[in-house]
């Protein structure tokens, strides 16, 4: 049981505990699309260069600058044409261009030695045996030169790079296939609660008139898969220990077992509370309170699991408690394994629409929705939606922000800035 009189662990002192006892995964090797959003584990180097050799910037003929240098719309200059250079002609048919000759050439394709310049057909008659020019082209225009953008060996990608579309582009463009990166963590996802169903399944009169849907797990597998982990969702647990621990000791002992549990609900000071008491003897997961509003109820721990010890979050059963106790704990902590920063939701000041009070000593986190000034970007104002009950699941979907209340303050009053977080938001 834990002390009621037990000062309440502050948000900011429970996050750092979290962070603490959680690390890195180690690193995998992946195909490179597998790679997306996450964080690279190696420092790529460039094994070639990029342009790989000096090529055409446009459709037109390689020439050399000297010949052209007199051409005018009224003297063009008129050049045999001694061959047609595409892209990808292996082996290339003009490998070296004599003085006073040219050649046609297409963007992409390999200038030839003794070129200089590229003639765009714009500029031309578009011959084919021979080609009048009425324009001088200057030295090195149009040509695109061997390792002007990568030179061999430059560092691509650094350790730590959060790979987006264009690290994979420029990775796949000097040749790699894989890629090492942080992979997602897996994250079992526990449901407790005897009145719990499946939703989808159809309430039996008589048997199910106290049983409710279960919100909670869809709510924090659809959070774990946000935060790029990847959410291992396990049947209902009746508010029974041992089925709570078989529940648990199969899930963690499959191959591929998750790499962190979160579980929703029998946490708090009631007689069926399962998660509290299947845990406490074990001692391996502190159960407390927070000075936070919703989410005072709250584990934290560790289980082992096929000889690791795996960071272990009971979360409380209201579904809003639940939420945000993921936001503001579970998803820092999957940020973390996989090598990213923990905080990554932006928080802005805004202006608070209608007053709001708080309970004093506690770090209250209501629902909120923001206003988006002209420039598209910038938020205004923030509406409080609904009220502080932690059980207000359509308050909660309709939000699109948390304003946070600090713990010294019980009143704030319309027209006060306040601190919003954005939620769905990068
Ligand atoms: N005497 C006290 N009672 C309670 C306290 C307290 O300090 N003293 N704290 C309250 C607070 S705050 C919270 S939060 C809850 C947390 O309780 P539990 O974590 O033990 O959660 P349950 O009792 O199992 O469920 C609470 C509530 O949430 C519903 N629930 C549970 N799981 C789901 C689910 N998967 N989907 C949808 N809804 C779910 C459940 O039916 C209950 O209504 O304790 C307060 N009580
Ligand atoms: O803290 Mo409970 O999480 O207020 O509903």
């Amino acid at each position: 049981m834990s002390d009621r009189r037990a000062p309440l662990r502050t948000v900011d002192e429970h996050l750092a505990l979290v962070l603490e006892a959680t690390a890195a995964l180690p690193d995998v090797e992946l195909p490179l699309l597998d790679a997306l959003d996450l964080s690279c584990a190696e420092d790529v180097h460039a094994p070639l260069r990029l342009p790989r050799f000096d090529n055409s910037a446009m459709d037109g003929y390689a020439a050399r600058a000297a010949d052209v240098a007199g051409a005018s719309a009224a003297t063009p200059v008129t050049l045999p044409v001694v061959g047609d250079i595409g892209a990808g002609q292996s082996p290339t048919p003009v490998t070296h261009l004599e003085p006073g000759t040219t050649a046609k050439i297409m963007t992409g394709a390999p200038m030839p030695a003794g070129a200089d310049t590229v003639v765009p057909y714009e500029w031309t008659d578009r011959g084919v045996a021979e080609v009048s020019i009425d324009r001088p082209a200057a030295a090195g225009q149009h040509v695109r030169y061997a390792g002007e953008d990568v030179a061999e060996g430059d560092l691509l990608v650094e350790v730590g790079t959060t790979l987006g579309p264009r690290h994979l582009g420029l990775l796949a463009s000097v040749g790699r296939s894989v890629v090492r990166v942080r992979r997602r963590p897996r994250v079992l996802i526990v449901s407790t609660g005897s009145e719990l169903r499946e939703p989808g399944v159809a309430l039996v009169p008589g048997a199910d008139d106290d049983a409710i849907y279960d919100g909670n797990s869809y709510l924090l597998a659809g959070a774990a898969l946000r935060a790029g982990a990847v959410p291992l969702r396990v049947g209902l647990v009746p508010d029974r220990p041992d089925a709570f621990l078989a529940a648990l000791d199969d899930a963690l002992g499959a191959p591929d077992g998750a790499d962190l549990v979160v579980t929703s609900g029998g946490i708090s000071m009631g007689d069926y509370d399962v998660v509290k008491a299947a845990l406490t003897p074990g001692g391996t997961v502190w159960f407390g309170g927070l000075a936070m509003q919703p989410g005072k109820p709250q584990g934290f721990g560790a289980v082992a699991a096929g000889g690791r010890q795996v960071p272990f979050f009971a979360l409380p059963g209201n579904p809003v408690s639940s939420y945000l106790s993921f936001e503001m704990f579970v998803r820092p902590a999957l940020r973390r394994m996989m090598g990213l920063t923990p905080e990554s939701r932006p928080t802005v000041r805004a202006r608070l629409t209608h007053a709001v009070t708080s309970p004093a000593g506690r770090r209250q986190f209501l629902r909120g929705v923001v206003t988006i000034g002209s420039d598209g970007n910038t938020v205004t104002e923030v509406a409080p939606v609904g009220g502080s009950g932690s059980h207000l699941v359509g308050d909660l979907a309709a939000s699109d922000a948390l304003i946070v209340v600090p713990e010294d303050v019980t009143a704030v009053a319309a027209g006060d800035t306040v601190t919003v977080i954005r939620l769905d938001q990068d």
